[in-house]
C-alpha cells in the first residue's frame, strides 16, 4: 500500500478477526487494485451523517440503524435491496410520526459482508475448518475449498457493495421514498400482518397530515426525496485501507467505503489495528460495547476516538443483554458524560440476547429484544440523559429467524425459512412492531406526550 498524505499506522499494530490468505502476494495485488477504484461514497456525505449524528447526541435526533448481520452476495438483488430499504423506510416513518423525531437512516448495507467469529474453526461430524467469515472472506458452504480465504472476494465486496449503494441511492432520491408513497411500500403486506394494518392506519394519518401541509401552502417537493447513509463494521483492514482516501478538500483521511463506519466488540482492543484505523479517519465512527466494558474502557476509547469532544464523532452502540443492561450501562454514562463529551448513545438490543434452540438455530426472542431496548431507556430516563437510536439486525424477507413478535414465530417455526448468512433477523413484522413499540417508549419518556 502507499502511503499518500497522512500515515498508516494502523498497518503496524496487530489486527484481531483477519482472515489468514494462503497466498499473500495474490492479497496485495488485490488490494493494490481497489486502492485505484472509485470511491463508494464522497468524504462531504460523511461529513453531513457527522453532522446528523451530532443532533442524535444532542437528543435532538434519533438514529435508526439496521440491515443484516451479514449481507451476501447471491442476495444482492432488486427485490432483496428494495424490500429491506422499505421496511427500515416503514421504520423511519412510524418512528417520526408517532414519535415526533427527525429519525436519521443508516442501513447496514452496501458493504456488510465480513464477520468476527466466536472461534476461529468449526467442526461438523469430526471435521475442523476454519469458520465462514462473512461473504467477503470465504464460502459457507461446509468444504475446505468453500472455507479457504479468497482475496477476489474483496473485490466481489466492493462491486456488490457499488451496486447494492447505487440502486439505494436510485430509491431514495428518485421518487420510490416520495412520502407521498408511504401506502405503496406497505400494499403488500397491510392484509397479511397485524403491524401492516397498524402501520396503514399511521400511514392515513400521514396523508391527512401532508394534505393539511400542502393545503398551508407547503412544498410537496419537500417530501420527495429521503436522506439515507450506509454503514458496516470496519472489520477487513485491507479492504477498508484500500479504501481510505486523502479527501482533497480537507486534506484528511476518510474511508470512502462507507459514510459511517462501526468497531465491533471483538475488535476494540485500544492498542489494536481497528482503534488506530478508527482513530485516523474522519467519518462518523461506532463503538460496540458489550457487557464486560469498564467505564475506564469507554473513557479511553473517548480519548482515542474523540479528544476533541465533538458531538457527532463517536457513537457508542450498547448491546449488553437485557438481563445486564440495567446494571452495566448506567456507569458508563455517568462517566462518559462527566468528562464533558457528547457522544449518541444506541441500543443494539440483539448482540446480547442470542442463543441456540433446541432445534441448533442460532435465534433470539422479540421480548428480549424489547426489554433491552426499554432498559436502555430507563437508564437514560434516570440519567437525565437521550436514549439516541437502534441498532438492529433485520431483513425485508419474511424470514423466521427470531421467536415471537405480533405475527408470532414460533421455535418450531424457526426451520420454515431460517436464511440468515450468520445471526438471526427480524423480519419485516417484528422490525415494524418494534418500531411501534419503540415509538411509544420515546413518546412517553423522552417527550413526555
Ligand atoms: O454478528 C455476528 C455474530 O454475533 C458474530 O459473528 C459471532 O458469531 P458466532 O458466535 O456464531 O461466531
Ligand atoms: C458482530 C456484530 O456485533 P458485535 O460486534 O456487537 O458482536 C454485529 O453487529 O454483527
Ligand atoms: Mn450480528
Amino acid at each position: 500500500m502507499n502511503l499518500h498524505g497522512p500515515s498508516r499506522s494502523w498497518q503496524s499494530l496487530p489486527a484481531a478477526q483477519q482472515p489468514e490468505y494462503p497466498d499473500p502476494q495474490a492479497l496485495r495485488e488485490v488490494v493494490a487494485d481497489l486502492a485505484s477504484y472509485p470511491p463508494l461514497v464522497f468524504a462531504g456525505e460523511a461529513d453531513q451523517l457527522r453532522t446528523r449524528m451530532a443532533a442524535v447526541a444532542r437528543g435532538e435526533a434519533f438514529l435508526l440503524q439496521g440491515g443484516d448481520c451479514a449481507e451476501a452476495f447471491d442476495a444482492v438483488s432488486a427485490d432483496q435491496i428494495r424490500d429491506k430499504l422499505k421496511t427500515l423506510l416503514q421504520m423511519g416513518v412510524v418512528l417520526t410520526y408517532a414519535a415526533s423525531v427527525p429519525v436519521v437512516k443508516v442501513g447496514r448495507i452496501a458493504g456488510q459482508y465480513s464477520k468476527p467469529r466466536s472461534s476461529p474453526t468449526e467442526t461438523r461430524d469430526g471435521v475442523t475448518l476454519p469458520s465462514y467469515r462473512g461473504d467477503s472472506v470465504n464460502g459457507q458452504a461446509f468444504t475446505e475449498a468453500a472455507r479457504m480465504p479468497d482475496p477476489q472476494r474483496l473485490k466481489r465486496m466492493y462491486h456488490a457493495s457499488a451496486s447494492t449503494l447505487n440502486l439505494v441511492r436510485a430509491f431514495t432520491t428518485g421518487g420510490y421514498a416520495d412520502l407521498h408513497q408511504v401506502h405503496a411500500w406497505n400494499q403488500d403486506f397491510v392484509k397479511s400482518s397485524p403491524s401492516g394494518r397498524r402501520y396503514e392506519a399511521l400511514a392515513r394519518e400521514i396523508d391527512n397530515a401532508l394534505n393539511f401541509m400542502q393545503a398551508c401552502g407547503a412544498d410537496p417537493e419537500e417530501f420527495r426525496t429521503v436522506e439515507f447513509f450506509s454503514s458496516h463494521e470496519a472489520l477487513l483492514l485491507d479492504y477498508e485501507s484500500a479504501l481510505t482516501r486523502v479527501d482533497s478538500r480537507t486534506g484528511r483521511l476518510y474511508d470512502v467505503s462507507a459514510h459511517m463506519v462501526w468497531i465491533g466488540e471483538r475488535t476494540r482492543q485500544l492498542g489494536g489495528a481497528h482503534v488506530e484505523f478508527a482513530s485516523k479517519i474522519r467519518n462518523p465512527i461506532g463503538v460496540k460495547l458489550g457487557p464486560t466494558t469498564t467505564p475506564d474502557d469507554a473513557l479511553a476509547l473517548l480519548d482515542r476516538l474523540d479528544p476533541d469532544r465533538e458531538p457527532g464523532r463517536l457513537t457508542f452502540v450498547v448491546r449488553m443483554g437485557a438481563d445486564k443492561v440495567r446494571d452495566k450501562l448506567p456507569e458508563l454514562v455517568e462517566k462518559v458524560t462527566a468528562s464533558g463529551a457528547v457522544v449518541a448513545w444506541v441500543t443494539d438490543p440483539m448482540h446480547g440476547n442470542t442463543f441456540e434452540a433446541a432445534s441448533g438455530h442460532k435465534t433470539r426472542r422479540f421480548d428480549d429484544v424489547l426489554d433491552e431496548v426499554k432498559g436502555f431507556f430507563e437508564v437514560h430516563k434516570e440519567l437525565g440523559t437521550h436514549p439516541g437510536g437502534i441498532h438492529v439486525e433485520l431483513t425485508g424477507d419474511d424470514v423466521t429467524e427470531c421467536v415471537g413478535g405480533g405475527d408470532e414465530i414460533l421455535v418450531d417455526d424457526l426451520h420454515h425459512r431460517y436464511e440468515t448468512a450468520c445471526d438471526p433477523r427480524l423480519n419485516r413484522s417484528q422490525s415494524l412492531d418494534l418500531a411501534f413499540l419503540v415509538a411509544q417508549m420515546y413518546r412517553e419518556q423522552v417527550r413526555g406526550f
